[in-house]
């Protein structure tokens, strides 16, 4: 949807209502657990690619790298729309003007789509069984991950309000958040990598040698490509230009949905 369509809805009037919904006790929210059914009976295409995380732990950043390996470096055709109509979220059913990656338009289309799948490992399981060509799973470590799911909570008008640091802290610790408990998450998808394509990163991994780790995804993808076009994926994803890149920053997302003046969504980066 194009920025004049979306200044249309008069978004920035509006207060958005955000309901969530406890689904097998993990929440989430309304649209997305009313959906579940949807997002449950997802069929794969064999060429379609999933990007697996909770959330904060590089989804965007793997987003991003895989949509410029796909394009074979190619700058502007990765700025062609924003991180998340390329690469839609599966079970993230978002209200209007975002897209939802269930509705039968996308994603998959777009060969690659992006998912958290929460609910437990019963879900993973599931979920790595499908007709998938690969799985991409992205953790984080715990600490990093609640603080910057804490910013993000603070300037995401979509998502319930933190609160207070160490009341979240606890409820982060709990799994009372959305998409539930990061400790079943990463371990979930830890237990499954055995058992199906999964290529399983780390964030701390692409930080520390992003070359080396854009290699494991360049094999797991069975691509090749140039030394030259290599550099040019660990330069145009590397933080400092991502967070100047408007298709990836979230900044064209209206004021009233995400307040980059309260935190930005490239927030640190480390
Ligand atoms: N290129 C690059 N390099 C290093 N770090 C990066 C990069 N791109 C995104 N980020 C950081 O990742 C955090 C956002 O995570 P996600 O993309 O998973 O967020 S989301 O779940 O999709 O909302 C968020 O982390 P914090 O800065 O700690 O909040 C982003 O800054």
């Amino acid at each position: 949807m194009s920025w004049e369509e979306m200044k249309d809805l008069q978004l920035e009037e509006k207060p958005l209502p955000l309901e969530t919904k406890e689904l097998n006790g993990i929440l989430m929210t309304k649209m997305m657990s009313d959906n579940w059914d949807k997002i449950w009976n997802f069929q794969a295409k064999p060429d379609d690619l999933l990007i697996a995380t909770y959330t904060k732990a590089g989804t965007t950043w793997t987003q991003e790298i895989v949509d410029m390996i796909h394009n074979d470096g190619d700058v502007q055709k990765c700025q062609r729309a924003n991180t998340f109509d390329r690469h839609p979220f599966i079970e993230w059913t978002l209200p209007l003007p975002l897209n939802s990656g269930t509705c039968p338009a996308g994603p998959c289309g777009t060969v690659t789509c992006a998912g958290r799948f929460a609910p437990g490992r019963r879900v993973t399981e599931t979920i790595s069984k499908g007709n998938w060509k690969g799985i991409i799973y992205m953790a984080r470590n715990a600490k990093d991950s609640l603080v910057s799911y804490y910013h993000f909570s603070r300037m995401n008008k979509m998502f319930p309000d933190p609160g207070p640091w160490e009341e979240y802290i606890e409820a982060f610790k709990a799994g009372k958040v959305l998409w539930g408990s990061w400790y079943d998450h990463v371990r979930g998808w830890w237990d499954a990598k055995d058992r199906h394509r999964i290529l399983y990163l780390f964030y701390e991994d692409m930080k520390e040698d992003p070359k080396r780790e854009i290699q494991k995804i360049l094999k797991f993808l069975e691509k090749d490509i140039s030394e030259e076009v290599l550099n040019k994926i660990i330069h145009h994803t590397s933080f400092d230009v991502m967070k100047q890149n408007p298709m990836a920053n979230y900044t064209t997302i209206p004021t009233s949905m995400m307040d980059h003046s309260i935190s930005p969504f490239m927030r640190k980066g480390a």
